[in-house]
């Protein structure tokens, strides 16, 4: 495969290769804004380490220098760290004041075709019952008179062969 270094030092025959990078920095590029693509790979490294990364709804955001002063307690931000934080952070209905904060901590965008495919769970297939019991009736009827006859039947043969 050709690897091309962009005006950027970038290569750009890795990023295509995403998400298998060996070099999940090789991956980085700068964008206009000055702020960075990250792959999925490189945030999930800053978890509940010293700088703790986080992903909300496509951004990277470094959220190590907010673990004291955040009013939900470090321990859910930390738990949230190196992963994406989008829905535990929807659910909680952060106010605007929280989202204007969030700006500060952003240091980027997530390429998002690195995010792994979130596995959906498929509850295994249920056996079909069969809902006629009048089979299953029958087989337990037969259970019960089968032994009866055959005693009632060895019953009989033994009275009319017994000598009088
Ligand atoms: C940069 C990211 C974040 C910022 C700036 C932030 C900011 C805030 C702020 C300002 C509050 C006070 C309530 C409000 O104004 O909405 C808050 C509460 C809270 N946050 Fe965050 N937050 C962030 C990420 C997260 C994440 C990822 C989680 C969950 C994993 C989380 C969980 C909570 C919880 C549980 C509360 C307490 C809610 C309550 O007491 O009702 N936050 N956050």
């Amino acid at each position: 495969m050709d690897t091309h270094i962009s005006p950027d030092n970038t290569r750009l025959g890795e990023q295509t290769q995403l998400p298998h990078v060996s070099l999940a920095a090789a991956a980085t590029k700068k964008m206009a804004s000055d702020r960075k693509v990250h792959v999925f790979e490189e945030v999930s490294k800053h978890s509940a380490t010293k700088d703790c990364w986080l992903i909300i709804s496509g951004k990277v955001y470094d959220v190590s220098t907010f673990m004291d002063d955040h009013p939900g307690g470090d321990e859910v931000l930390l738990s949230a760290t190196g992963k994406d934080a989008t829905d535990d952070f929807e659910d909680i209905g952060h106010s605007d004041t929280a989202r204007e904060m969030m700006e500060k901590y952003c240091i980027g965008e997530l390429d998002v075709s690195t995010l792994p495919v979130k596995r959906v769970y498929i509850p295994p297939q249920q056996p079909h019952y069969n809902q006629d019991k009048t089979g299953d009736f029958v087989v337990k009827i037969l259970q019960f008179l089968v032994p009866l006859l055959v005693l009632g039947f060895a019953f009989l043969v033994r009275q009319y062969t017994k000598k009088e």
